[in-house]
């Protein structure tokens, strides 16, 4: 109070203090949800009350240990089919914002795919007030409304520990009465199928630059389940984009643009042999392309090189995880999402590592030793944050730049060419 009075002005005083009296009348009733059990498979049994959809739902159980971002992490569709758990053990407070509201890019401006994408969540306390300028519903409103499954009230250390030891799990949301062992339906693993199948576009569009922004670039973008800020980073440096689905034999067709792109995506690399090998035939036919990929799209790439893939324990998924910079000497704080990773020792020869994960030393990036091709397992467009390595996304361009001065490709005539303003301007489902 002491605070208040000091800092503010009578009327602002007035507020405050109104706004007090209305928080302590408020009290977070969840007790007064359904109950809800998470069922680990093979593992701990959690009972909680469900605020979200009142669906069962299975798959494989993850956790990030992010502070922020909950809408972004739950519309990123490499979570796909997962159970997301966080660690912020109070999620919900801020609300969530728009799905629809879109930018000046014709990009949704808060979340990374129209919907959300993960099958359930689980928290240790939700907040079902929340409060934000941006907020248009609330965690509980959104996550019924979208058909995700959620617990409140799990002890999220306790599963977190488990998860950590065991390593990721298969698990169930189960709504209503406390969970019975003799019901038991087979556990889902979404990491069996192609995952990337259901995100991607299921036909090519077009998002155009602004004018005023355009420097007559044009990139090829592969989309395996593109996080919307990734287009807006591409964009907002004045390219506009042609963005395909993930398995379109994008070798035919790369010689007619500026640079190509491969996106972040769910599941397991190795269940898209068709784009790892299109990227084999791309790097082959067109050598002097810049080519970037972030996270699935890194993968893929290492994949295409002739290099392998493990499965990590438990992934690494946070917003504050330490990668150092092979080049230069730096650590940055990075952005992460993922299951899977490049295994270093299998880089062929003409590929450099390019950065490491300082926690658990697994590679965070590669870089071929001739050609403008160069990946990262982190997220440099970091939505939410941090933005300490978008500094790769002009490191892309300035390959992109290089290219145009040495090539004869007029990027402009070929976008025409394409017919690209019949294409759709967003993402085909
Ligand atoms: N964010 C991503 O692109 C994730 C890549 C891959 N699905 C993994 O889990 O490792």
């Amino acid at each position: 109070m002491l605070v208040v009075t000091q800092y503010c002005t009578r009327a602002v005083y007035k507020k405050a203090i109104r706004t007090l009296a209305t928080a302590s009348n408020f009290v977070n009733k969840t007790s007064q949800l359904d109950r809800a059990t998470l069922t680990i498979k093979d593992g701990p049994v959690f009972s909680g009350n469900s605020f979200g959809v009142n669906k069962n739902v299975s798959g494989e159980v993850v956790f990030t240990t992010s502070l922020v971002g909950y809408p972004e992490s739950m519309t990123d569709p490499s979570y796909k089919g997962q159970i997301l758990c966080f660690t912020q053990p109070l999620i919900g407070n801020y609300g969530v914002p728009s799905s629809t509201a879109k930018d000046e890019y014709n990009l949704l401006k808060y979340m990374e795919s129209p919907s959300p994408q993960c099958i359930g969540i689980v928290v240790a306390d939700v907040a079902l007030q929340y409060s934000h300028w941006t907020a248009v519903e609330s965690l509980q409103q959104w996550c019924k409304r979208s058909g995700v499954a959620a617990i409140t009230g799990v002890d999220t250390r306790e599963l977190v520990t488990y998860l950590r030891d065991k390593g990721s799990s298969l698990g169930k949301i189960t709504i209503g009465e406390e969970y019975d062992a003799d019901e038991d339906a087979a556990f889902e693993d979404p990491g069996s199928v192609n995952l990337v199948h259901k995100v991607t576009t299921k036909a090519p569009f077009h998002v155009a630059c602004p004018e005023k922004y355009s420097k007559g670039i044009h990139l090829a973008v592969l989309d395996c389940g593109a996080k919307e800020n990734i287009l807006r980073c591409l964009v907002e440096r004045g390219a506009s984009l042609t963005v395909f689905p993930y398995n379109y034999p994008i070798h035919k067709i790369a010689g007619k643009f500026d640079g190509l792109f491969i996106s972040n995506g769910p599941g397991d690399p190795t269940h898209c042999s068709a784009t790892i090998e299109n990227l084999k035939s791309t790097i082959k036919m067109h050598g002097d392309l810049p080519i970037f990929g972030i996270c699935l799209g890194h993968q893929l790439l290492a994949l295409a090189s002739g290099a392998k893939t493990v499965k990590l324990k438990y992934g690494n998924r946070a917003h504050n995880i330490p990668a150092l910079d092979l080049i230069t000497g730096k650590c940055h704080i990075t952005s992460q999402n993922h299951g899977y990773a490049v295994d270093t020792a299998t880089l062929s020869s003409d590929w450099v590592p390019y950065f490491t994960n300082l926690n658990d030393l697994s590679n965070e990036g590669m870089m071929h030793k001739s050609k403008p091709i160069f990946s990262t397992q982190f997220h440099p467009e970091a939505k939410g944050g941090p933005l300490d390595t978008s500094f790769l996304f002009d490191r892309f361009f300035e390959n992109i730049e290089a290219f145009r001065k040495s090539s004869d490709t007029n990027a402009t005539a070929v976008e025409n060419s394409l017919l690209v303003d019949i294409l759709p301007k967003e993402r085909v489902f």
